[in-house]
């Protein structure tokens, strides 16, 4: 899924970070095509992000992923240019920040990005609504207009009745609705979440994504969400951006990702993913034998999953229809089709 480039929320193109003293004299040179490691050897300059582009639509729910050191948080903080790109354009909501002075930068981070983190950054003397208040009252908003914002917020993220409590009065995750409705007071173009839910408890976790999913559903901000957990990603991704040693490894829709991995870096990263659950009925379907193959059964989009294609497919004798979203007829399924999935699973656990 390309986006055209001018109604990108985000467009990244050629975007480079390596630390180290000659680094900009590097770019072009052979030695930039080094490894990694190499260069590092060779002078000691480490490549943080290498190369890196690609386009957000607007709405998107964008996932960047990879193992610790892989560069997220590099390429996270190029995007806000909280460190400077060696090479590279950072294009957001059609103005390029690459280009920018520094009061017209601090002007889009405060107007059009908002950050959730790990550590939640709420400032602990000051009140939940204070607190979700805060980017409004930089910005100059008048005080009965962003106490209704807030309130909004609040209500919008299910802490109503907190509004007067301390941030040390709240558990991790209620804190991090907090941020959350601090990051979404601002109507910002791009929310950025910096592997927010790392210190949560996994059933905290398991929460906090969904109200991610359910929060998006709502407002339908664009999201750029930096983790390292694959299940992570393959809950909240429209797509996801895998990254390894600085660079792009695959950008994929999940069942992209699970059903064509680019290569064994990516093939062994999912491999315990339960594929039931990600892959759609497009990576199962046969082609027809026929136009008619299957005529009068039950027809199912080729994006379902095939979980929920399942009691479809196994409640019925014979192949199943299988359409594009234009509706065109463009494979079967049966009941070994979804089986060999679904079974592969339970062999593997
Ligand atoms: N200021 C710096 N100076 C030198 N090297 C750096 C600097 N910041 C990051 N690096 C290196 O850049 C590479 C990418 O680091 P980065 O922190 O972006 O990875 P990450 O995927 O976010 O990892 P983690 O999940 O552990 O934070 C690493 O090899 C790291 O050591």
């Amino acid at each position: 899924m390309t986006t055209p480039a001018d109604s990108s929320a985000l467009q990244v193109r050629g975007l480079w970070k390596i630390f180290g003293p000659k680094a900009e004299r590097l770019i072009g040179t052979p030695d930039a095509a080094l490894s990694r490691a190499e260069l590092q050897r060779k002078s000691g300059h480490v490549i943080g992000v290498r190369d890196v582009s690609f386009d957000v639509a607007p709405g998107e729910v964008f996932v960047v992923m990879g193992l610790s050191g892989s560069g997220k948080s590099t390429l996270v903080r190029l995007l806000t240019r909280l460190i400077e790109p060696t090479a590279g354009t950072v294009v957001l909501d059609g103005q390029e920040l690459t280009a920018m002075d520094d009061a017209a930068l601090r002007q889009v981070r405060r107007d059009k990005i908002s950050m959730v983190f790990q550590h939640f950054g709420l400032l602990p003397h000051r009140k939940v609504i204070d607190n979700v208040a805060f980017g409004l009252e930089i910005r100059g908003d008048n005080k009965t207009n962003r106490r209704a914002r807030a309130q909004n917020m609040i209500n919008l993220v299910g802490l109503s009745g907190y509004e007067q409590n301390f941030p040390d009065q709240l558990s991790g995750g209620m804190q991090q609705r907090v941020g959350l409705a601090r990051a979404l007071a601002g109507d910002p173009a791009v929310l950025m979440f910096d592997e927010p839910f790392s210190a949560l408890d996994p059933l905290i976790r398991r929460d906090m994504q969904k109200e991610v999913i359910r929060l998006h559903d709502e407002v339908g901000k664009t999201m750029v969400f930096i983790t390292h957990d694959l299940d992570e990603a393959l809950k909240l991704g429209d797509r996801i951006l895998i990254m390894r040693d600085g660079e792009i490894v695959q950008i994929g829709q999940p069942d992209e990702i699970i059903g064509a991995p680019a290569d064994d870096y990516v093939r062994d990263f999912v491999a315990d993913v339960n594929k039931a659950h990600v892959l759609t009925l497009r990576w199962v379907m046969r082609p027809p034998s026929s136009d008619l193959e299957g005529v009068g059964a039950p027809t199912l989009n080729q994006s379902t999953i095939v979980r929920t294609a399942a009691r479809t497919v196994l409640a019925h004798q014979g192949v199943v229809r299988v359409v594009d979203d234009a509706g065109s007829f463009v494979g079967v399924v049966d009941d070994e089709d979804i089986l060999r999935v679904v079974v592969a699973e339970q062999d593997h656990e």
